[in-house]
């Protein structure tokens, strides 16, 4: 007994439309803001969950399933094997130890690093043509930890990087100059964090570079107005830290724009943690930070050439070196 009579004389079938699989590792703040922004806009046919708390997990899958009612038709699975990740299109992961009261950085590099050891040749094991997208923390070097333990080609191994600092630079010019944050074009690259660049040059307004944006609107600034800006995208940070101790929405909503060029394949440029080795002479060894990149289905799909002031090359130059010598501490 059928719940309902078929309708004769259907369409023929659609053609094979591609199945699309999203995998997302670690399913605390960072991870389910992810999983349900991606659920919402209807960017995958299929996500798979996993953490390493079973408990945890197997509420977070049940909660987001029984808001099917009001979602795109999703698959939504979850395990703490990560056979249950087998074919993914696009694998985010997003586990990781949180840093310590006191904890210095590469402490918890080491901590994080031991983790990915566990999470990632697994990950390349069951989806070998999938796209990596890194966003613990510390991410840039975490990416490069990724790259290496899946040996996969560097295009598809891609850190969310300065894409959230950008977002939020975006907010604030925006909020400054009283225009849409989508009409504001705005790069902040290098290392993810407190040691990112703002990228002056690289701000427009409606098509219109900011500084001259400015001079046309008389709006009074200073430089140091615009390196306010700046400060305050990492305050912005410490801010929400401070306030309700961790950060999701924004993150969330960053990393799903990302899988939406990728699995979209828009060719859309995004603020990214990329192998930058061969860029604005850095060549002291194999480092992971961003720059402006084109993404599209094949994950990078190219880098693209910004100016840069003298004063932003050697910063990005410093950041790595930082990198580098952080990164040869590892023994990867
Ligand atoms: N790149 C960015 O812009 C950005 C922004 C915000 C947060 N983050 C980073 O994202 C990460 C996650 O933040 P959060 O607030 O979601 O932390 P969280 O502690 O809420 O979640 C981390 C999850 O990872 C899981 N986990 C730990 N070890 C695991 C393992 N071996 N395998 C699978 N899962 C494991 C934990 O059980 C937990 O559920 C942190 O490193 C944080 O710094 C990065
Ligand atoms: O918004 C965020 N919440 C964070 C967080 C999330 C859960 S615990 C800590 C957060 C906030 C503040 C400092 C902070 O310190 C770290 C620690 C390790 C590290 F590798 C990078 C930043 N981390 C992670 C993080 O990267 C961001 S974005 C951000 C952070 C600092 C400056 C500028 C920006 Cl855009």
């Amino acid at each position: 007994q059928t719940f309902f009579k078929p309708i004769l004389n259907t369409a023929p079938p659609s053609p094979t439309k591609r199945h699309t699989k999203i995998s997302v590792i670690g399913v605390g703040n960072v991870g389910m803001a992810i999983a349900q922004t991606i659920l919402t806009q209807d960017l995958a046919d299929e996500i798979a969950l996993v953490d390493a708390k079973a408990d945890k997990l197997r509420g977070e899958m049940l909660d987001l399933q029984h808001a099917a009612a009001f979602l795109p038709r999703t698959k939504i699975i979850a395990s703490v094997d990560y056979s249950v990740t087998v074919g993914s299109d696009l694998c985010i992961i997003t586990a990781g130890a949180r840093q310590l009261p006191g904890e210095s950085r590469l402490n918890l590099l080491q901590r994080n690093v031991a983790l990915f050891t566990s999470i990632v040749p697994p990950l390349a094991k069951y989806s070998p043509d999938t796209i990596l997208m890194i966003v613990s923390n510390p991410v840039d070097i975490l990416t490069y930890v990724a790259w290496k333990l899946s040996r996969f080609p560097s295009n598809r191994v891609i850190g969310s990087g300065t894409n959230l600092d950008s977002s939020r630079f975006r907010f604030l010019i925006a909020d400054h100059l009283d225009v849409n944050a989508q009409d504001v074009q705005a790069y902040i690259v290098g290392e993810h964090g407190d040691s990112s660049v703002a990228l002056w040059s690289s701000i427009s307004v409606g098509g219109v570079p900011v500084l001259s944006f400015l001079e046309k609107q008389q709006i009074s600034y200073e430089k140091e107005t615009l390196e306010n800006i700046h400060k305050d995208v990492v305050n912005g940070a410490y801010e929400v830290i401070s306030l309700k101790g961790y950060t999701s929405w924004a993150i969330g909503y960053s990393v799903a724009n990302l899988a939406r060029s990728i699995l979209r394949d828009q060719r859309k440029i995004h603020p990214v943690s990329v192998l930058a080795k061969g860029f604005y002479g850095i060549d002291g060894g194999d480092v992971f930070f961003s720059l402006p990149a084109q993404l599209g289905r094949s994950g990078i799909l190219g880098v693209t050439n910004i100016h840069l002031t003298d004063e932003e090359a050697q910063r990005l130059k410093d950041s790595a070196k930082t990198l580098i010598e952080m990164q040869s501490q590892l023994g990867l």
